[in-house]
């Protein structure tokens, strides 16, 4: 566990702070792993507190620095990691599609990062663990509909294990939150990644999801 904030050395035109949360196992610290390092190890320890990484992105030639915030899932956690939602621009609510509870829980994460982050914070759902086909528990349609419900940016399935979408999941974060601090959005939608839904929220439906996936830009 690492409590202070990381110092940010290097140069960069924006830093996003994003935390990563949901159920213990889902995966949360494969992804980050896997987007920091592009490995993926299979056994890890439990989170203790919260964990963080940083990298930082090119985005059109912007230096987008991702500082990402790694929480426990475990419940004895809980008030650790509360305090670490509000200086968050970003939020990532994952859940493991293999187990139905994890997703089940996803409206607790939501109504967390609602009662504990700031106003503006940009959410979006991932499902994780997209290469256990044959154990799929939640239908990404179920998962759409939940977070058009809860009126979230996107959901998207990831694999840690297979290197499917987390990149992806980590520049679709950065690139809302580069609009919402001064990027056009005809710079954004020059731009169309494959595999996910865009909620309306900040600018048009850009793709229509799942596992035979259509970009619809
Ligand atoms: N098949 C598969 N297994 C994964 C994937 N991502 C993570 N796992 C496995 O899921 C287990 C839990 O992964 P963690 O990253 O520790 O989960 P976590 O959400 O960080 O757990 P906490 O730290 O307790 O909150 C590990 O055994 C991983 O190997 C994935 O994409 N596919």
């Amino acid at each position: 566990m690492q409590s202070a904030e990381p110092e940010v050395e290097d140069s960069f035109d924006f830093l996003f702070k994003i935390i990563l949360v949901g159920d213990s196992d889902v995966g949360k610290t494969c992804m980050v792993q896997r987007f920091k390092s592009g490995i993926f190890i299979e056994k890890q320890q439990n989170t203790i507190g919260v964990d963080f990484t940083v990298r930082t992105l090119d985005i059109d030639g912007k230096k987008v620095k991702m500082q990402v915030w790694d929480t426990a899932g475990q419940e004895r956690f809980r008030t650790i990691t509360q305090s670490y939602y509000r200086s968050a621009h970003g939020a990532m609510v994952a859940y493991d599609i293999s187990r139905r509870s994890t997703f089940e829980s996803v409206p607790h994460w939501i109504r967390e990062v609602e009662q504990y982050g700031a106003a503006s914070v940009v959410v979006i759902l991932v499902g994780n663990k997209s290469d256990l086909h044959a154990q799929r528990q939640v239908l990404f349609e179920d998962t759409c509909t939940l977070a058009e419900k809860s009126a979230l940016l996107a959901a998207l399935e990831t694999s840690a294990k297979e290197a499917q979408n987390i990149d992806a999941a980590f520049i679709l974060m950065a690139r809302e939150l580069l609009a919402r601090n001064g990027m056009t959005i005809a710079e954004q939608n020059s731009h169309c990644s494959p595999q996910f839904m865009l909620s309306e929220s900040s600018h048009p439906i850009q793709a229509a999801v799942s596992d035979n996936k259509k970009c619809g830009c």
